[in-house]
């Protein structure tokens, strides 16, 4: 059975799946890291891929840029495909000032501007937040592997240029780490489904510093983040 967006037949996608923004970063990961690997996915060139990992099926499809769009791939891989744990491998901006580029944050919360949770209707705001088990274990692979990483709050912001120059200090100011434009979008469609979902995130750019990386660099130079998730 396939959707609208996605053209795997049931079956060919893994209960695991690794979800960058980007499509070509899926790409770069099932062709550096998987082994017999089969494409089951090109519709609106949202690549998706599953192989083997040290002998374990997994699955890596992009997930598109912003909360619509992780909204819609996340929902179909839970619902239609029996996914059971979701890994999104982003990149972010850093807010906190100790963040340098290609730092590894992980996602232990994740803040929103969005209006995704109103499809809850809930008597008021919903936390969304990691799942506990794949955040310790991601936190203790990063330990092993000698990455230090940060653990904490991300905003999921609908916006990337934000007319509002006030708004990235604000959220720096709550202690959020970084910003990125999905976790808490997957976060609210995990726990929705009663699945597991973590975002890990490595800095791109930083909000109040002048470094950034290239779009090459994005899409194949995060390679610590994209272990510990696989390795999780
Ligand atoms: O690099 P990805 O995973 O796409 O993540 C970040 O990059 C995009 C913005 O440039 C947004 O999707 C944001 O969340
Ligand atoms: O959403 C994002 C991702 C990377 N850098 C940003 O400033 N925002």
């Amino acid at each position: 059975m396939s959707t609208p967006h996605n053209s795997g037949e049931k079956g060919e996608i893994a209960k695991k799946v690794l979800m960058p923004g980007d499509p070509l970063r899926a790409k770069f990961i099932a062709e550096t890291y998987l082994e017999d690997v089969r494409e089951f996915n090109t519709v609106r060139n949202m690549l998706g891929y599953t192989g083997t990992y040290k002998g374990r099926e997994v699955s890596v499809m992009g997930s598109g840029m912003g909360i619509p769009s992780i909204g819609i791939y996340s929902y179909e891989l839970f619902h239609f495909y029996d996914v059971e744990e979701i890994i999104r491998v982003g990149s972010a901006g850093g807010l906190a000032m100790d963040l340098n580029l290609k730092d590894v944050v992980i996602g232990m919360g994740a803040c929103t501007d969005s209006s995704y949770q109103r499809q809850f209707n809930l008597p008021g705001t919903f936390a969304p937040i990691a799942d506990y088990d794949l955040l310790e274990r991601a936190v203790k692979k990063a330990k092993d592997m000698k990455v230090s990483v940060k653990v904490g709050n991300l905003v999921s912001s609908d916006v990337f240029y934000n007319a509002d120059e006030t708004v990235n200090k604000r959220w720096q100011k709550m202690g959020v780490l970084a910003v990125e434009m999905e976790a808490a979008a997957l976060y609210m469609n995990a726990a929705w489904a009663k699945k597991k979902a973590l975002c890990i995130a490595s800095i791109s750019d930083h909000l109040f510093k002048e470094d950034a990386l290239t779009s090459q660099e994005r899409e194949t130079g995060f390679t610590q983040m994209m272990e510990i998730a696989l390795d999780i």
